[in-house]
C-alpha cells in the first residue's frame, strides 16, 4: 500500500494512493497536528509500504512522519518543487510552497492554462497560470483570521451571515469574513483578469473552499465528479470548480511523470 500525506499548516491530509487513480473526487481523511499517532497506526494497520508526503515547511509533525518511517523501514518520499515539468514564476524557486506547486500541478493537467488556484486553508493562496505560471497572492485563512480577531479581540464567535450585513456580532463577523473575503478573492481575480486581459478558470480547494464559493458566486457546483457549472461575474470569473482533493490529485500528476522520467 502506498499512503499520499498531506501536510499543512492546520491539517494533515491522509489518501491512499490507488484511491486518487480509481476514484478522484474520494475525500481525504483529515486530522489536527496533534492527532498524527491516530494517522501512523492507521498507517501501520494498512500495512503502508510507501509513503509520498507534501508537507508545506519543517514541521514537527512531518519529522515525526519521517522518524516512524525510518524506524519501520517504510520508503518515504518527500514532494519537492521542481521547474522540469512546471515552472513558477518565482525569483527563488524554494520559496514556494510545496501544496501551491501540486495544485498548480494539478490543475494545468486538467485546464492546460488560464486557470487561477485559490486554496482556502490556514492562508488564501490565489496562483495565476495564464500560458505559464504567473505569479500569485498570499492571505491569513478565515481560520486563522478568525483566531486573529480572538485574540486580538476577544471576539470568537462566527456564524453565517443570512444577509449582506450582520446584526449581531457572530453574523457580522460572518459578514466580514465569509463574504469579505470571498470579495476579496473576486477583486483579485477581476484585478488580474483586467490587468492581463485574459480570464481564468477558478479552481478552489482547501477546508474553507465551500465558504469562498459560496459568496463567490450564487451559481458554484461543488465538484464530485469534475463536472463544473458556468458561474460569470462581471465576465471575469468564467468557471469555479471546487476540487477537495487537488493536492492528491497533483501528487498523482507528480508520481507519474517521476514514472516516466520527467522529475
Ligand atoms: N474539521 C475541520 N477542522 C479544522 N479546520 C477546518 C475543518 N473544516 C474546515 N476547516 C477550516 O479549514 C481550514 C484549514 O484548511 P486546510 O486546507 O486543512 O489547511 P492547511 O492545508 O493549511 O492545513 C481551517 O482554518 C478552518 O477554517
Ligand atoms: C502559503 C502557505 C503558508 C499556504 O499553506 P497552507 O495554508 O496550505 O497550510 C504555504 O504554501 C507556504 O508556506 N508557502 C511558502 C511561501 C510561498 O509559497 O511563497
Amino acid at each position: 500500500m502506498h499512503g499520499l500525506i498531506d501536510v499543512g499548516n492546520t491539517r494533515i491530509k491522509y489518501l491512499p494512493h490507488a484511491a486518487v487513480a480509481l476514484n478522484a473526487c474520494q475525500d481525504y481523511q483529515a486530522i489536527m497536528h496533534d492527532q498524527v499517532d491516530v494517522l501512523i497506526e492507521h498507517l501501520a494497520q494498512q500495512n503502508v509500504s510507501k509513503i509520498t508526503i507534501a508537507s508545506v515547511r519543517a514541521l514537527p509533525v512531518t519529522q515525526r512522519l519521517i522518524d516512524w518511517a525510518a524506524h519501520h523501514q517504510i520508503t518515504l518520499q518527500r514532494v519537492q518543487v521542481n521547474p522540469t515539468y512546471l515552472a513558477v514564476n518565482y525569483r527563488h524557486v524554494d520559496q514556494f510552497g510545496v501544496d501551491r506547486y501540486l495544485g498548480l500541478l494539478a490543475a494545468k493537467a486538467v485546464h492546460q492554462q488560464n486557470f487561477c488556484v485559490v486554496s482556502a486553508g490556514s492562508a488564501i493562496t490565489l496562483d495565476f497560470f495564464g500560458q505559464t505560471h504567473l505569479g500569485g497572492m498570499i492571505l491569513p485563512g478565515i481560520g486563522t483570521s478568525l483566531s486573529c480577531l480572538q485574540e486580538k479581540t476577544g471576539l470568537a464567535s462566527i456564524r453565517e451571515p443570512d444577509a449582506l450585513l450582520g446584526n449581531d456580532t457572530a453574523s457580522s463577523i460572518g459578514a466580514g469574513i465569509y463574504q469579505g473575503y470571498s470579495r476579496l478573492v473576486a477583486a483579485s481575480i477581476a484585478d488580474v483578469s483586467a490587468a492581463y486581459q485574459q480570464s481564468f478558470q477558478v479552481v478552489l480547494t482547501g477546508g474553507d473552499a465551500d465558504y469562498i464559493a459560496k459568496y463567490l458566486t450564487n451559481d458554484t457546483t461543488k465538484d464530485a465528479t469534475g463536472a463544473t457549472k458556468d458561474a460569470t461575474k462581471g465576465g471575469l470569473l468564467a468557471k469555479v470548480t471546487i476540487k477537495p482533493n487537488l493536492v492528491f490529485e497533483g501528487m498523482h500528476v507528480y508520481l507519474s511523470m517521476m514514472e516516466n522520467g520527467a522529475v
